[in-house]
């Protein structure tokens, strides 16, 4: 499940984009990119809804399939813009305001009640134009004839983000990019939307300018009455003009709530993640920085269970072992990283043998220790048991048996990347997906308590 807004006015329902990827001059399909993979939320009016995550979680795949510059795979995006609130479903069970399922008439309607703010304000402007002609060009494509009009209202709107009214016949390169984000706005404005896609907004501007605009977007969304889905890798930024927010990791929302209950209660590790990188005025009063490792993976061939396991630092221990989270967090790691190839004990000793004069004094010892400490492996693991397949595993590796140390290793292994977490109900709207939010008896204590 996920909170249901009463009149939203947008709904996605399990939205999906999937990636066809081809391969030989048939272009026959072996495999699909999920970047999104089955996402649901709704936006009350006058709503800014936040939608975060690192780059590559499927945020930007996300908005334009909401906005239809992308087609989606599967799902809902029902509208209840325009004069289409009210509306109930059809017959055999389609809902005439699914932005997917559009004509090309309801489509240029909906383009006129939903815009979209991108990264690049450059992107939206054609440099050739004068800014006020290429605001009041939508006017004009609208069906505004009267060009005397079109300037009043131009004029008034470049006024109304914080410019002047005789920028009007001013040329794009005249402009800082702060200033051209506010004529990007004052674009998306012209047309009297309902609902906006802001894009990574100030992510592209000067640290210097995006408190301004963001305090401009918070201004405008609350004079013009708009919904809002505003997307940022920040948390910070979300926290600024957000009501609410859900968190994205590979194409999923794996928390979704009041900004200030999953700012200040965050039940995800992958939350809680992105919350230790905003820096703090105070570094004393810092919480723990927990570094989030690697990138986010492909979602070619995403990670099995809760796809967050590869790189959470939460991540349950399995019942046979007792060691510190984060021993168990490095003892994965180090288990992928031996399964993937990507530990190459040859290629360690050669690089030792080049720094040491000598050079045969790199025995298998050297080796296994440099594993442990590029591992974060510990030069003795706490738990006998888990110690002595680490050394079995070690052992082989240094001795060029892979398989063996593979073997060994998936000694190792977690719930986590075996079960697909469910989505917990916390109260209030706020929920999340992940398995330590299960009943105690099963993985142990709810992560806000560990
Ligand atoms: N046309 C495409 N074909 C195949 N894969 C794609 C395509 N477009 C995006 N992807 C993949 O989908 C995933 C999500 O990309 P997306 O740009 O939506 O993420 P994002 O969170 O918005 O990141 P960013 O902030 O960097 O844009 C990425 O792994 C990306 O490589």
């Amino acid at each position: 499940m996920f909170p249901v807004t009463e009149d939203p006015i947008l709904s996605v329902r399990n939205l999906k984009k999937h990636y066809p990827i081809t391969q030989g001059i048939l272009s026959r399909q072996v495999g699909a990119a999920k970047a999104v993979d089955g996402i649901s939320f709704d936006i009350a009016e006058g709503e800014t809804l936040g939608l975060v995550g690192e780059s590559g979680c499927g945020k930007s795949t996300a908005a334009s399939s909401i906005i239809r510059l992308e087609e989606a795979t599967e799902g809902e995006v029902i509208f209840n813009g325009g004069d289409r609130a009210g509306r109930s479903r059809n017959g055999d069970g389609s809902h005439p305001n699914d932005v997917t399922t559009f004509d090309d008439e309801e489509l240029k309607a909906f383009r006129r009640d939903a815009q979209m703010i991108f990264q690049d304000p450059s992107s939206s402007l054609d440099p050739r134009m004068t800014v006020g002609s290429s605001v009041a060009e939508l006017l004009l494509v609208h069906g505004m004839t009267d060009k005397q009009r079109r300037r009043e209202i131009v004029e008034d709107l470049l006024e109304r983000v914080g410019l002047e009214a005789e920028y009007y016949d001013r040329y794009p390169h005249e402009f800082s990019g702060g200033q051209k984000q506010r004529i990007a706005l004052a674009r998306a404005l012209v047309l009297n939307p309902e609902f906006i896609v802001a894009d990574e907004p100030v992510s592209a501007l000067d640290v210097s300018i995006r408190a301004e605009i963001l305090s401009l977007l918070n201004d405008i969304q609350e004079e013009f009455g708009l919904s809002m889905l505003f997307i940022s890798h920040d948390m910070s930024v979300v926290r600024e003009v957000c009501d609410r927010v859900a968190v994205m990791y590979l194409g999923e929302i794996v928390e979704i709530g009041d900004t200030d209950e999953v700012f200040s209660n965050p039940q995800h590790p992958y939350t809680e993640a992105l919350l230790s990188a905003i820096p703090r005025p105070d570094p004393s009063a810092q919480r723990e920085n927990i570094e989030l490792k690697g990138t986010v993976p492909s979602p070619t061939n995403p990670p099995s269970g809760c796809k967050f396991h590869t790189r959470c630092h939460m991540v349950i221990q399995s019942d046979e072992f007792d060691l510190e989270q984060e021993r168990w967090r490095a003892l994965l790691t180090f288990r992928d990283r031996v399964r993937s190839g990507e530990v190459d004990p040859e290629s360690i000793r050669e690089a030792l043998a080049l720094e040491n004069d000598d050079p045969s004094s790199i025995d298998d010892e050297t080796i296994k220790q440099e594993l442990r400490m590029e591992f974060d492996l510990a030069e003795e693991l706490y738990d006998p048991e888990a110690e002595s397949i680490l050394q079995d595993a070690l052992d082989a590796l240094a001795d060029g048996r892979i398989e063996d140390a593979n073997e060994q290793l998936s000694t190792f292994t977690t719930p986590c990347e075996k079960e697909v977490p469910q989505e917990t109900d916390h109260g209030n709207g706020h929920l999340s997906s992940c398995l330590r939010n299960k009943p105690e008896t099963e993985h142990g204590a709810p992560l806000a308590d560990d």
